[in-house]
């Protein structure tokens, strides 16, 4: 059991993976058995003595989970199983055939301090209440081990159960699930919690919170992408002994060194930040960067408040054509009037490294993102939804891959804001920070993530490891910030979140 790192695959290249591993002699039973026993083991040592109840769709999760069930069971554990459907597979119908005790269904089943989830995972197909699943055709064997579980459960009428045969008024699967969830000490969904998307972060139907959710093999882009991760609780990855390789990871902590001994404040990169209409975002983006660990940061603003340790000079071209600088920020207060767009305009024609973020993002609209996209110097581009809707276009495909596409079109790196920040490159390269602190949803906020990429740029991180390391800091910052902090005092958070090693 891992924490939420490495590879994210989608359904289609978790399938394929599996086909790999099948191809070096797995099958799809020992797949299944090697997922049960991970999930009987991280379960275990979740569950405690407390009574299990395992609900199981008609699918391979489903299989892990009556694998699960039986080795909770051998183990001692007081386990009961409630499905949903008969199994489809070959692999979940062996699975189903091994598991000794008796099967309710889940429309019947009585909670049990531990909920494990595994009626569907990567192979969702549409809303939870949307099917006709029929019922288990054999109901369930009583005096089994079943009723040695904690709440046993109780004979029931099958036209009582959800989507009975007769075709009488059926329980929604979601309210029994969010029913059982409520009832139930911890919540455990196998794979992903059902009712999510694998691919886009969509959640399709009114299902609960999850407390953990026991990721195999690799995460899923539903584990990381809004609102779908939300309903994952704390996610932990299995190892079931499938090799996971993808352009897509997870974000972590980048590596970065502290200053060596022969430093000197040129070495440690220059930033140069273009003020506009609201000097204040500048400023804030200027903090950033300077708590983010550049060696000199040039505020070009005719105001000269903020700390001392700010160089201020007014905007002029001769100012951004200082070849020390390592990197140029423009966006944060800039606005959108006639000056905003001469400074833009400027910036553009240098061919320093460049992060544009905020106001100037909507400036680029047209025909200065085409010429921008032949530019051979290093570029990241900051959007939040709103700017990149107006850059990009709105849709509704998943933030990964409407990042990646936003990538090669600007021929440059994307930071895709939000909840659920995706970092993409033109080469197809995605970083997705998972667990953002939800304070962060106050202004200012970004100009301080601008400053703090426009740092790690100018320090020499190639624009991928600069943006995702730029995200990182901004992130752990937050953490460290606490609650309800501004913007302020997120840029003066940055420091510690740079000291981490
Ligand atoms: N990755 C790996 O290496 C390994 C992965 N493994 C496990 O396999 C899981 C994927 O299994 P899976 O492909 O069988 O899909 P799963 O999620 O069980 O559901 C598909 C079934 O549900 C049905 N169905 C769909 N939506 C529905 C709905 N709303 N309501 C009702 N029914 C619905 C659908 O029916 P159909 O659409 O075909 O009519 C089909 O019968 C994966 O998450 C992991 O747990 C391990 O076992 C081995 C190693
Ligand atoms: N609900 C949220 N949870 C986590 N992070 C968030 C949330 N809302 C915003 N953020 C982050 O806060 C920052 C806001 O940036 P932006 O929208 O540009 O704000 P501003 O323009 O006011 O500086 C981004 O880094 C974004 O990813
Ligand atoms: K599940």
């Amino acid at each position: 059991m891992s924490p939420l790192a490495g590879p994210i695959l989608t359904a289609a290249e978790i399938r394929g993976a599996e086909a790999s591993a099948m191809a070096a002699g797995a099958t799809v039973d020992s797949l299944m058995e090697r997922a049960g026993q991970q999930i009987a083991v991280a379960v275990r040592r979740l569950a405690g003595a407390n009574a299990i109840l395992v609900v199981c769709g008609p699918g391979n999760n489903g299989g892990d989970g009556y694998v699960a069930a039986r080795l909770l069971r051998e183990a001692g554990l007081k386990v009961r199983v409630a499905a949903l459907a008969e199994p489809k597979t070959d692999a979940a119908k062996a699975a189903r055939a091994a598991w000794p005790g008796g099967v309710e269904p889940v429309a019947d089943a009585q909670p049990a301090s531990i909920l494990v989830d595994a009626l569907f995972g990567t192979g969702l197909a549409r809303p939870l209440d949307a099917p006709d699943v029929p019922l288990p055709s054999s109901q369930r064997k009583l005096g089994s081990q079943a009723a040695s579980a904690e709440q046993p459960p109780q004979e029931t009428p099958a036209s009582a159960g959800v989507m009975a045969r007769n075709g009488a008024a059926a329980t929604p699967i979601t309210a029994k699930l969010r029913a059982l969830a409520q009832a139930a000490t911890l919540t455990i969904a196998i794979d992903l919690p059902s009712g999510v998307t694998t691919d886009d972060g969509r959640v399709l139907s009114d299902i609960p919170v999850f407390d953990i959710t026991l990721a195999l093999a690799a995460a899923k882009p539903s584990h990381l992408l809004q609102p779908a991760a939300r309903h994952c609780g704390t996610i932990r990855i299995l190892d079931i002994g499938v090799a996971t390789t993808s352009a897509a990871q997870v974000l972590t902590r980048p590596n970065l060194p502290p200053p060596g001994p022969d430093a000197h404040k040129y070495t440690r990169g220059m930033v140069a930040i273009v003020a506009g209409s609201m000097p204040g975002a500048a400023r804030l983006a200027g903090i950033a960067a300077m708590r983010a660990g550049a060696g000199y940061v040039l505020l070009l603003a005719d105001d000269h408040s903020g700390p001392d340790a700010l160089v201020h000079k007014p905007f002029a071209p001769q100012a951004i054509a200082d070849p020390r600088i390592g990197a140029l920020l423009i966006g944060p207060g800039l606005g959108r009037d006639a000056d905003a767009v001469a400074k833009l305009d400027a910036t553009l024609v240098t061919d320093h490294p460049l992060v544009i973020d905020g106001d100037a993002l909507h400036l680029l609209k047209g025909n200065r993102l085409t010429t921008l996209a032949t530019r051979d110097t290093p570029l990241i581009l900051t959007p939040h939804a709103g700017e990149f809707d107006a850059l990009f276009g709105a849709s509704d495909a998943s933030k990964i891959k409407r990042a990646r596409a936003a990538a090669v079109q600007a021929n440059a790196v994307i930071v895709f804001k939000g909840a659920d920040t995706v970092i993409a490159g033109p080469d197809g390269a995605v970083r997705v920070a998972p667990g953002a602190s939800p304070w962060l949803s106050t202004a200012g906020t970004g100009d301080v993530l601008a400053g703090a990429i426009a740092a790690m740029l100018a320090s020499g991180l190639a624009p991928l490891e600069a943006a995702s390391a730029g995200v990182w800091l901004h992130g752990e910052a937050a953490h460290r910030a606490g609650a309800a902090f501004i913007a302020d005092d997120l840029a003066q958070a940055l420091s510690a979140a740079r000291a981490t090693e």
